[in-house]
């Protein structure tokens, strides 16, 4: 059963890069499917409104509900996860992906605005599974990269998307903190050797050398990962 996935959003050219790569070979192999849907054509007035002031005061517009609802409701299951990228959401992660991958059908709401007017998730909530969920502490124009980059780091774990499975045993982020450096061909370049260890078809020092590395760059790029941070 291929894994389906639902994105609706009002800049649908912003998923063109899904046919290109891995995500295209995916869908081409029918381990994913991928639909794309315009929140306008869920609309009902001439302007193909989207958006309205906040109830409240404050600066921006939010996403009315109905448009979503219209939208949602054309494509949800009872086997739907509901997902909305937000910066208020939980942190999406590594994870958070592997569940994803393992999947039914994931329906993604890409926000733009100030965001989509909440009751969208408080009417699905009770009815499906609902996920805030945010890819970083930024701020973005809208949900639709957030999208992009959940939607890649989880079908990259789709199972046959991958050729190679191995290559997600070391990874960053599956293996306790950040992955060593990588070097290739020339083992010289503009005076700079690729270290010596990994020229020497001793495996057991290369292992050792990659795990020292990684200890490493992680200590410097990211200490909140280290074992016991
Ligand atoms: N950060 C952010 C945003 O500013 C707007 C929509 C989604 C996200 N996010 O998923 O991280």
């Amino acid at each position: 059963m291929p894994l389906r996935i639902d994105v609706i959003t009002i800049f649908p050219d912003y998923f063109a890069p899904l046919q290109l790569s891995l995500m295209g070979k995916a869908q081409q192999s029918g381990l994913v499917t991928i639909a794309i849907h315009d929140l306008r054509e869920f609309t009902s007035d001439r302007h193909r409104s989207v958006d309205d002031t906040p109830y409240g005061g404050g600066a921006g517009m939010v996403m009315t509900p109905e448009p979503w609802g219209q939208a949602i409701d054309a494509v949800v299951t009872d086997q739907s996860t509901l997902i909305v990228p937000t910066p208020a959401g939980k942190l999406f992660s590594q994870p958070v992906a592997a569940e994803l991958a393992h999947s039914t059908h994931l329906i993604f709401a890409c926000g733009r605005y100030e965001g989509i007017d909440q009751r969208v998730v408080e009417y699905y909530r009770p009815r499906i599974d609902v996920r805030e969920l945010s890819i970083g502490d930024y701020v973005l124009a809208g949900g639709d990269v957030a999208t992009l980059a959940m939607i890649e780091a989880s079908v990259r774990l789709v199972p046959g998307v991958l050729g190679n499975p191995e290559s997600l045993v070391e990874e960053s982020h599956q293996l306790p903190g950040v992955e060593y450096p990588s070097y290739t061909k020339p083992p010289t370049w503009r005076g700079l050797d690729v270290p010596e260890v990994l020229l020497s078809g001793h495996h057991d020092q290369i292992a050792r050398w990659r795990a020292e590395q990684s200890t490493i760059r992680t200590t410097h790029n990211r200490p909140d990962l280290l074992p016991g941070s």
